[in-house]
């Protein structure tokens, strides 16, 4: 009897989590492979925090994260163990997923073993190493081993192509994230209790517009998470807004609390789980923001995004029309926030403008090329 081949999906970090759930799901429906999904604890507790809110139960923790752990011995432990894992686990196929350094370390540890490699959210790029760093240089490295990359939209495609990637390995997808969203919003829209630690800031906004800030890039310097903080502490003190802004244990975000603490139009939330964030984002008018996730999401619920880079690896919803870039000049951001806020046509306007990451299926259209990719190869 053969044994059906291994598919091993692996991750660190919340985003990955949020954007693995679906291919997980989608994957365990085909017979003819068998799932294992390890998990490296890149980021300890807002991935365990994810887990939970996506009911997702990894088969193997490698735990790697510790207090005060330099970025470099993780990612000589992430080697190490990722490596020993592969060995053990001898799967068929490793998969990974965006730009974090679990993704980079677990797709250069199954080139050292000779393990194939398949990269969901393959083909963004910002054209800058340094914006985001180390990211933009790990999404390269991680498209020099893969031999199946699922793009998400055609320009990752496009991107892919211009680098000489074979047209046959690249698959367009959609972004399995908007897969999770869909479903959460549906479960958080039916479930009242779900995402209720956001209550009690919704309740006090009253009337008010919701803003919601995050920024925890690590390539930001301070004099421009401090540019940010000038132009949100102009607009938190309109009487017609609330601000939201959700903290992260990047330093960035920390500095930005910090800067913000005291603004009585800023109310500083913890970061937040999963149907939390998904709860303030559908009660959102405006979202100001560093994440790449984010950027995804807030189109698929109409909420218009201005986006505090200079750069972004995803063009399409500035082309669309659901995302301005407008980098951390503060009078550039309060300008474009006050427009969106008083030009109730602008707003519209964005928040129609059709979302251009997918139609919550991205995971289905993943889990089936990869059934069919190795549905012959078990082994006796
Ligand atoms: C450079 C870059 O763009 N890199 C990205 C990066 O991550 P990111 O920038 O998207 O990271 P975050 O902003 O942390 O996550 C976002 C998710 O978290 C949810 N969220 C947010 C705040 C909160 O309080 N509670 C939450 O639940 C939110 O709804 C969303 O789903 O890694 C990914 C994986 O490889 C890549 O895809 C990706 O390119």
């Amino acid at each position: 009897m053969r044994a059906a081949p291994r598919i091993l999906l692996l991750f660190g970090t919340r985003p990955e989590a949020i954007k693995m759930a679906s291919v997980i799901a989608a994957l365990r429906r085909h017979a003819a492979v068998t799932v294992r999904v390890a998990v490296t604890g890149q980021h300890r507790e807002l991935l365990d925090q994810a887990l939970a809110a996506l009911q997702l139960v990894p088969d193997v923790d490698l735990d790697l994260m510790s207090a005060g752990q330099p970025h470099r011995a993780l990612l000589g432990a992430l080697i190490e163990s990722i490596a020993s894992l592969l060995e053990a686990e001898r799967p068929a196929r490793l998969v990974v997923q965006g730009d974090t350094s679990s993704a980079w370390a677990g797709a250069m540890a199954a080139n050292l073993c000779g393990v194939p490699v398949a990269h969901v959210e393959a083909g963004l790029r910002s054209g800058d190493l340094a914006a985001p760093r180390p990211e933009e240089g790990w999404r390269r490295a991680i498209t020099a081993v893969a031999d199946c990359h699922f793009a998400p939209t055609a320009t990752a495609a496009a991107a892919l192509a211009a680098e000489n990637v074979p047209r046959g390995v690249i698959h367009v997808t959609g972004n399995s994230g908007i897969d999770s969203l869909l479903a959460m919003a549906a479960r958080v829209g039916a479930s009242p209790s779900l995402g209720a630690s956001v209550t009690s800031f919704v309740a006090a906004a009253g009337t008010r517009r919701v803003v919601t800030v995050t920024v925890h890039r690590r390539e930001k310097d301070i004099a421009a998470v401090a540019r940010v903080a000038r132009a949100v502490s102009i607009l938190a003190r309109r009487d017609d807004v609330a601000v939201a802004l959700p903290t992260h244990p990047a330093p960035q975000a920390l500095a930005l609390a910090r800067l913000l603490a005291h603004e009585p139009g800023v109310t500083v939330l913890p970061s937040l789980d999963y149907p939390a964030m998904v709860r303030l984002l559908g009660l959102s008018h405006l979202l100001l923001t560093d994440s790449g996730g984010l950027q995804e999401e807030a189109p698929a619920l109409d909420l218009p995004v201005l986006v505090l880079r200079d750069t972004t690896e995803r063009p399409e919803g500035v082309a669309a029309g659901c995302a301005w870039l407008v980098g951390t000049d503060p009078a550039r951001i309060v300008a474009a926030a006050t427009r969106l806020l008083d030009d109730a046509a602008a707003h519209a306007a964005m928040a129609r403008a059709r979302n251009p990451y997918g139609d919550g299926r991205a995971g289905e259209r993943i889990a089936a090329i990869l059934a069919r990719l190795h549905a012959g190869d078990g082994s006796d």
